[in-house]
């Protein structure tokens, strides 16, 4: 299949980039497939200068795309993050940026029909087994991408993508609380283990000496807290049910302080050895829920909207996170808004 080169979409999907597949263009074996994704994106090599990948984990992404195995859902969806330095590529985390491209690419590759102005997905999560619902604008029976919304960490506006989750919790590690406790203390840091989409580790940016105003490259640079960080993060993931995470892209490890910019919290996010330059779909998703926890570190940091609008301020903006709650306080479903684009469409040689 490789000589006459694999039809390939690449696509912005939020603040992310990647390679749109589908399925059945794959070789099915997984070890096959891994290797041919990891010399589509040039991997492992820091530069990527052999393959189409962006030489940074959020442009080095994969979604591959299939016709619903389940009757609740319109599109199978499998998340694939191709390391950039080391020759791994881990199905162990969903995204949901790589999500916003997932509506238009099923519809441009003819796996869903255009329903009218808007076309509404259920998108079925393969990397979770969640279900998370796309509204993509389809005005003149081809998919929008031009439109009037802007998310922080992108420039310019597009289309809207509006997402919306249910049932997140435990995504990945069986419970919303994988140790059954907001707080735990790890090497002398008070952290909440947490999952309500990604698995993450949320703790005070202060405790590191750190103000959290920091640029990506500022922290990067900092070896001793980075590997500080690592250390907590080897251990959260036994405590999380997620084994041994060495060679795993989770748990993603977040710094949190006050606001700074009038939003719910303030973040900056290890992905977890390279420092978002925003901050994941489902990461935010997940801080906006421990922010929730009184007994949570991020709750005594956190200033919580009345109208479940929650503002995760990253190093480059804030993604707002929409919380619907039941009577109990429990939180019912979550959403959020995204962009999406197409680059290109053409085929991928080897
Ligand atoms: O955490 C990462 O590795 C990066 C992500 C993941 C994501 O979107 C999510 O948390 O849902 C991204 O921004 O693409």
């Amino acid at each position: 299949m490789s000589e006459h080169g694999i039809p390939c979409l690449w696509m912005r999907g939020g603040t992310s980039k990647g390679a749109y597949f589908l399925a059945r263009d794959l070789p099915e074996d997984v070890a096959a497939r891994d290797a041919l994704l990891l010399r589509i994106m040039g991997s492992p090599d820091p530069r990527q200068i052999d393959g189409i990948g962006g030489a940074d984990p959020l442009a080095s992404k994969v979604a591959i795309l299939s016709p619903s195995t389940r009757a609740d859902a319109d599109v199978d969806y499998l998340f694939l993050q191709v390391f950039v330095d080391q020759a791994l590529v881990s199905d162990a985390q969903a995204c949901g940026n790589i999500l916003a491209g997932v509506g238009p690419a099923a519809i441009e590759r003819g796996l869903v029909p255009v329903a009218g102005p808007e076309t509404q997905l259920r998108i079925h999560m393969l990397n979770t087994g969640e279900i998370a619902r796309a509204t993509i604008q389809t005005p003149e029976g081809r998919v929008c991408y031009a439109g009037a919304t802007a998310i922080d960490g992108v420039p310019g506006t597009a289309a809207p993508v509006p997402l919306m989750f249910q049932g997140l919790e435990g995504s990945m590690c069986g419970a919303l609380l994988p140790t059954g406790r907001a707080r735990d203390v790890i090497e002398g840091i008070e952290c909440t283990l947490i999952d309500n989409g990604m698995p993450i580790v949320v703790m005070r940016a202060g405790d590191f000496g750190l103000s959290g105003e920091e640029t990506r490259e500022e922290i990067e640079a900092m070896a001793e807290v980075k590997a500080r960080v690592e250390a907590i993060r080897l251990k959260a993931g036994e405590m999380m049910n997620l084994g041994d995470v060495r060679e795993k892209s989770v748990p993603k490890m977040t710094l949190v302080s006050a606001p700074l910019a009038g939003g719910t919290i303030n973040t900056r996010s290890f992905i977890p050895h390279r420092v978002h330059a925003t901050i994941g779909v489902f990461a935010a998703v997940s801080v906006a829920t421990a922010c929730t926890l009184p007994e949570s570190p991020a709750a005594a940091l956190a200033v919580l909207p009345e109208d479940g609008r929650v503002r995760i301020e990253h190093p480059t903006g804030a993604a707002e996170v929409l919380l619907e709650l039941d009577p109990s306080g429990q939180i019912r479903a979550a959403g959020t808004m995204r962009t999406a684009r197409k680059l290109m469409d053409g085929r991928v040689f080897v």
